[in-house]
């Protein structure tokens, strides 16, 4: 198998960021707070009480960092909008404003013939929504196909492709479970509603968009293999129910109409009895499935870890990152590979993959981050790999173009390709982009 995953024509070159996570400013010009906003203004919930305020400025300094995308010879670049910036109240009023910061971001990006993939929902749910039970209350799922529609109204004509949801596990088991994201609930009864509603959420916006759109949607989910610690019955069996946990509960739906068996023994009277009607809805709507794909589950059996009764170890003998996670290319294959397999091989776009090092200082403006460029070259020659197998893989998008709030870790974890201090607000080049650069200027990765 030649080494130099030369990638097909067109494939798409990208990279990703969120709204909260680098735009700064998040009440400016009419916008309304999002549950993040509240989340990292209430003390002791995120690292160094950091908070979105300032983050990488990029509402005011979208046109420079632009240019760097342009520089690094990005063709597309994954962003999303801010919901309380267009919709202050979440629903109804459209502040037009906040809409246009991102017609001007669109427009900048197609003037560099960067193609815009666009997530609606990337967890900041307008304070005002939130208020009113947020995605626990039966009617969020139309309060976003409303949203939605304004957006799909608004960009349609310019953009590719549209990412309903960004994660909705993240958004339901760190935020209405573990109690470690926003709204920071830790409620066993509410993760398997909120999950539902975020599925309900992505097929009736894509309902609306059968009606008005005229490209791609689809919906990104956080995949993540799940290997036994050792070939022992219980630690296959609490692999399996972590499998179930993290990528089966949206994936079956999304394309079975159908959850894992596994889901009500994992939690038990907190697993509600969904409408059969409901599932079919979800099942099957998108065009495309996004993969953020970061790294494996090493698992062990654990009786006393509710409700799987299983624990993602730490491995002392593999690489890691600085957030802990396993370097673990392979998995990245074998995740697309499943979905060739097992999902009958969809549409398919990396929407994440990246990792957080513990970054050199800068020298003459410039970070030696050899870590992440042997991280990327390995990952993207696992996504060759996937292609060379008959994966139906359209595009990677780098997670992520700047260092930037990295949610409940503040600032302290860099995932960028440019290195950036909120208090300076320069961005600094790392070897990183530049060895994306040339991927991209050879559609592959060379051995
Ligand atoms: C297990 O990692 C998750 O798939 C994941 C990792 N990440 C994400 N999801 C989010 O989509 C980003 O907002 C994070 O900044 C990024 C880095 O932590």
């Amino acid at each position: 198998m030649s080494t130099d995953h030369a990638f097909p024509p067109g494939f798409l070159w990208g990279a990703a960021t969120s709204a909260y996570q680098i735009e700064g400013d998040p009440l400016a010009d009419g916008a309304g707070p999002s549950i993040w906003h509240r989340f990292s203004h209430t003390p002791g919930r995120v690292a160094g009480n950091a908070t979105g305020d300032l983050a990488c400025d990029h509402y005011h300094r979208a046109q420079e960092d632009v240019a760097l995308m342009a520089n690094l010879g990005l063709n597309a670049y994954r962003f999303s909008i801010a919901w309380g910036r267009v919709l202050p109240d979440g629903r109804g009023r459209v502040n037009q404003r906040g809409l246009d910061f991102y017609q001007r971001l669109v427009d900048r990006l197609l003037e560099q013939d960067i193609q815009p993939m666009i997530t609606l929902y990337h967890w900041d749910l307008p304070t005002a929504l939130h208020d009113r039970g947020g995605w626990l209350n039966p009617e969020s799922p139309a309060w976003f196909a409303d949203y939605a529609q304004v957006l799909f109204r608004a960009l349609d004509d310019r953009v590719a492709a549209w990412v309903t949801i960004n994660e909705p596990w993240v958004a339901a088991v760190l935020g209405h479970l573990e109690g470690v994201h926003a709204p920071g609930h830790a409620d066993a009864f509410e993760a398997a509603r909120v999950t539902h509603h975020l599925l309900l959420a992505h097929a009736e916006a894509c309902a609306v968009y059968r009606a008005i759109g005229a490209h791609q949607i689809g919906i990104a989910l956080n995949l993540e293999p799940q290997y036994p610690a050792s070939d022992s019955a219980a630690d296959r069996a609490a692999a399996d129910r972590r499998d179930a946990f993290i990528n089966r509960w949206l994936l079956d739906p999304l394309f079975f109409g159908r959850y894992p068996e596994a889901m009500p023994a994992i939690f038990g009277p907190a697993w509600p009895d969904f409408p059969s009607a409901d599932l079919e809805r979800i099942r099957r709507p998108a065009d495309f499935i996004g993969v953020n794909y970061y790294s494996r589950g090493w698992v062990q059996a654990d009786p006393s870890a509710w409700p799987l009764g299983a624990t993602r170890i730490q491995r002392t003998d593999a690489p890691s990152t600085a957030m802990g996670w396993e370097v673990y290319p392979n998995g990245l294959t074998e995740t697309l590979l499943r979905l060739k397999t097992q999902y009958g091989n969809p549409p398919a776009y990396i929407t994440e993959n990246g990792a957080a090092f513990e970054d050199p200082a800068p020298v003459e403006d410039r970070v030696e981050d050899a870590h992440r460029v042997a991280y990327l070259r390995d990952h993207i020659t696992a996504a060759g790999a996937a292609l060379q197998e008959g994966v139906n893989l359209r595009g990677y998008f780098l997670w992520s173009l700047l260092d930037n709030f990295e949610w409940a870790e503040g600032y302290t974890k860099r995932f960028g390709l440019y290195r950036v201090d909120p208090e300076e607000q320069r961005r600094i080049p790392k070897a990183s982009a530049d060895f994306y650069r040339k991927v991209i200027a050879s559609n592959g990765v060379g051995m």
